[in-house]
């Protein structure tokens, strides 16, 4: 099956097709949608900050316009990715996801990290150039390791002070310079629950654009060690059986799914399907 969804650098000289607007309050949407006809969107007198066209939706394509700030356009509301995430059509999501890393990459590199010096879309290409220092800069996709720690029948979970009250989740933590996704693990794991894991298992990964995090996820068995919770990172974090889980993550995040997939083995049941 075509997917409906292919992303693409489009020429932004070329008239028509759909456009997203992305502002730092989230897109522009109002009742049909967060895709509106593009010479109409550009008319609406926004303060643009770059313009990139970003892919196909169903055969048609679709740029984004990266604003300065929202500014009011009639009938219509900003709402934030994360709540296309938690309630839209996935398609959608999925083109709002990757519009919303290219706008953060674009308003992040305006400008050379070398001499300061305004840089330029390079054409079919997603890159932008600064020609006296010849450094070209690419969408930067952080690389996160996530993990479910197993014991038998209990799973460790824990808390951050930013998650929404009663959730726990898998842990979680971003790659440094220097290690590789077994090492950031261990590391993770240790700093934040000091607890020590074994049988290290690759799981699947996913797209996680909030910024712009690409999650690896594993599982990994209990080898040692008692629960302490890191200040200020880990509020709480707890051995859950499996009969008795807390509140979790989101249905379409991957931290969810290793949760559902050990759980579902555990308890004989049919596995569930990585979200895209
Ligand atoms: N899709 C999913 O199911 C889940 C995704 N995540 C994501 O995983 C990522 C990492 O999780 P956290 O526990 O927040 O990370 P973490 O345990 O490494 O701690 C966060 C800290 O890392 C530092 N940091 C921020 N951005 C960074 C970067 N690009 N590179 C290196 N260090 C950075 C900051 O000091 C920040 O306070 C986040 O993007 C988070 O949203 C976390 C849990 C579930
Ligand atoms: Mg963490
Ligand atoms: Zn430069």
């Amino acid at each position: 099956m075509t997917p409906r969804w292919t992303t693409a650098v489009l020429d932004t000289d070329q008239p028509g097709g759909w456009a997203v607007a992305r502002s730092p309050e989230g897109f522009l949407f109002d009742d049909n949608g967060a895709l509106f006809p593009r010479e109409w969107l550009k008319r609406q007198e926004l303060p643009i900050l770059a313009e990139h066209g970003i892919g196909h939706l169903d055969g048609e394509p679709v740029y984004l316009l990266e604003l300065r700030n929202h500014s009011e356009v009639s009938g219509c509301n900003w709402k934030g990715l994360r709540a296309f995430m938690l309630e839209g059509d996935h398609t959608l999501y999925k083109v709002l996801g990757y519009a919303a890393q290219i706008g953060t990459w674009a308003r992040e590199h305006r400008f050379c990290g070398n001499c300061g010096q305004a840089m330029t879309q390079v054409p079919r290409e997603r890159a932008m150039y600064c020609q006296p220092c010849d450094i070209r800069s690419y969408p930067r996709i952080s690389p996160s390791m996530i993990v479910l720690v197993t014991r038998g029948d209990e799973i460790l979970l824990g808390r951050s002070p930013r998650f929404v009250p009663g959730v726990y989740s898998t842990l979680a933590g971003f790659a440094e310079p220097g290690e590789s996704a077994e090492d950031c693990l261990i590391r993770e794991v240790r700093e934040e629950v000091r607890i020590e894991v074994k049988n290290i298992q690759y799981m699947g990964s996913q797209c996680w654009p909030f910024p712009h995090s690409m999650m690896l996820g594993f599982h990994a068995e209990y080898a040692g060690g008692e629960i302490v919770c890191q200040e200020d990172e880990i509020e709480d974090a707890q051995w859950f059986n499996v009969h008795a889980l807390p509140p979790l993550p989101a249905s379409r995040s991957i931290a969810r799914y290793l949760i559902d997939v050990y759980v579902a083995r555990r308890l004989g049941h049919a596995e569930p399907v990585l979200p895209g």
